[in-house]
């Protein structure tokens, strides 16, 4: 177990009202205590604030602080901590850092509380992660999967399936101890059927992980279309504000504007792209690039034509140009005011949409500058990420973190192995080790399997002070 006593500032950087700083350590409470007069510390009651003057080895005042005591095991490291709640002031906070490294304390790495808290079983690796996804989260969706996952919802989850293959390992390593006598403690039917369930589970999690994934980082929705469709009028609709420039020139969106927005919880990272068309000057040119390559990275394309002057074979020939796999594409039927044919659009969008048959629920007919039908392109954003549900359950586990991610397609592939060897009968020692290694892929996403590297890599993408 670390013995040095770590410490830095909890709080972020600039003015604040209040700002921490955090000790912890096992010389955390008596390397304070001669800097605090107005108690005795070592004979203070754990978690109960004081209120005093903090003064430097010189006996000179620094501020008037509230001091929080813990005493092991009963902090958020597992360790004994001080927190020092000082006026927010970077110059205070950076004395008070100051006190503390000249008292013998060192300054805490990133993530290195956490760490701490992991090392002493306070947190599983995978809540230590949901630490830092809690502090990132940027909507109600992220906070929610993020505090889902600091409760356990993961590790339980991950837990159960682990608990029921050592069960079924330990049969199989018995066998392997009675080899000669060629006996089967563990039933192979039964054994297949559990496999059959732990894959099945552990594909309901790997699906999940798009969505989270999305949700965590933010949906990339690039909005493209040739100039003058009303892709700024659209964008500042959806932002609720005029950050584009919007003109009736054709080509007044010349970079592409980025801008985030939050549709029902989910965060959309909306991208404004210069009007396509076969450019005739050099900078609208590099417009035009920037929107294919903004494309070939997003997620979702909102495709925006004007209906007026949009012939169905220019609108196949840019779908044709942009669209690629894998890419949820929305097609906004814009500036419906002008066309009297309204409501026929409206009926016959797929086939206008041509080759292209964008089902009904993804063909958004639109009065961008008068907002008219937003709500329904809100919907149907909304909708491409939640698969059709239009919101997130409370109760679900979905996985966000690309390193569980990966574990879980390691232990599904080791355990399709399983399945196969059952199949065929292989013999058990194989069985054996690719139950094994599914275990350890488990493992590796609570943290029961670690490495050095793995746990630095992890801690290290932290903020210091966390
Ligand atoms: N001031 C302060 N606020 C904070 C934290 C903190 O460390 N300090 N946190 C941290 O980043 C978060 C809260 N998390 C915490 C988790 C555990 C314990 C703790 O003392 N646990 C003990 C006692 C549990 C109990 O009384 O039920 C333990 O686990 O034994 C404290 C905070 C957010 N707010
Ligand atoms: N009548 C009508 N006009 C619209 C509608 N939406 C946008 N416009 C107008 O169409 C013009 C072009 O709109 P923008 O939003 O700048 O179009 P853009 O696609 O961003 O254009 P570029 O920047 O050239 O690529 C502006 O004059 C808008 O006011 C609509 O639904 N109906």
């Amino acid at each position: 177990m670390s013995q040095d006593t770590i410490i830095a500032v909890a709080t972020p950087p600039g003015e604040g009202a209040i700002g921490i700083v955090r000790l912890s350590g096992p010389d955390a409470i008596q390397l304070i205590n001669p800097f605090f007069p107005s108690r005795d510390l070592l004979r203070a009651r754990a978690r109960q604030a004081y209120f005093g003057t903090l003064r430097d080895a010189e006996g000179e005042e620094i501020d008037e602080v509230v001091l929080t005591l813990y005493r092991a095991p009963a902090s958020y490291t597992g360790e004994d901590a001080v927190e020092i709640s000082c006026h927010g002031s970077p110059y205070i906070l950076q004395r008070i850092v100051q006190l503390g490294g000249d008292a013998g304390a060192r300054p805490a790495g990133p993530g290195e509380f956490s760490q701490r808290a992991f090392l002493n079983g306070k947190l599983d690796l995978s809540q230590a992660e949901a630490v830092s996804d809690l502090i990132a989260s940027r909507s109600a969706a992220a906070h929610r999967i993020a505090l889902g996952q600091l409760r356990g919802g993961v590790s339980n989850e991950i837990g159960d399936l682990r608990a029921r293959l050592i069960d079924f390992a330990s049969l199989i390593e018995l066998e392997l101890d009675f080899a000669e006598e060629d006996v089967e403690f563990a039933d192979r039917g039964q054994l297949s059927e559990l496999v059959a369930e732990i894959r099945s589970r552990i594909g309901t999690l790997t699906t999940s992980f798009r969505l989270g994934n999305a949700i965590k980082e933010g949906v990339s929705t690039v909005i493209a279309g040739r100039p003058n469709a009303g892709k700024s009028t659209l964008l500042n609709a959806l932002l609720n504000e005029d950050r584009a420039i919007v003109s009736n020139i054709p080509g007044t969106t010349r970079d592409t504007i980025e801008e985030a927005v939050n549709i029902g919880g989910i965060r959309f990272r909306l991208v404004d792209t210069a009007g396509i068309r076969d450019a005739s000057d050099a900078i609208e040119a590099m417009g035009v690039e920037r929107t294919l390559q903004q494309v070939a990275v997003g997620h979702v394309l909102v495709y925006v034509f004007d209906v007026v002057e949009t012939s169905p074979e220019t609108l196949a020939a840019d779908l044709d140009r942009l669209y690629r796999e894998d890419l949820e594409l929305v097609v906004v039927a814009n500036k419906m005011d002008l066309n009297p044919y309204t409501k026929y659009v409206h009926y016959f969008g797929p086939e206008y949409a041509g080759k292209w048959q964008v089902p009904p629920e993804r063909f958004v007919p639109m009065i961008a500058s008068e907002r008219s039908n937003l709500q329904y392109l809100q919907d149907t954003l909304l909708n491409i990420v939640t698969d059709g549900r239009g919101g997130i359950d409370a109760q679900e586990i979905i996985l966000s973190n690309a390193r569980h991610y990966d574990a879980l397609r390691r232990a599904d592939a080791a355990l399709e192995r399983v399945a196969e060897g059952l199949q065929s009968g292989l013999s058990q020692d194989f069985v054996a080790m690719d139950i094994r290694q599914s275990l350890r892929d488990l493992g590796e996403i609570t943290g029961e399997i670690t490495t050095d590297d793995l746990l630095g890599n992890i801690f290290s993408n932290f903020c210091i002070g966390k």
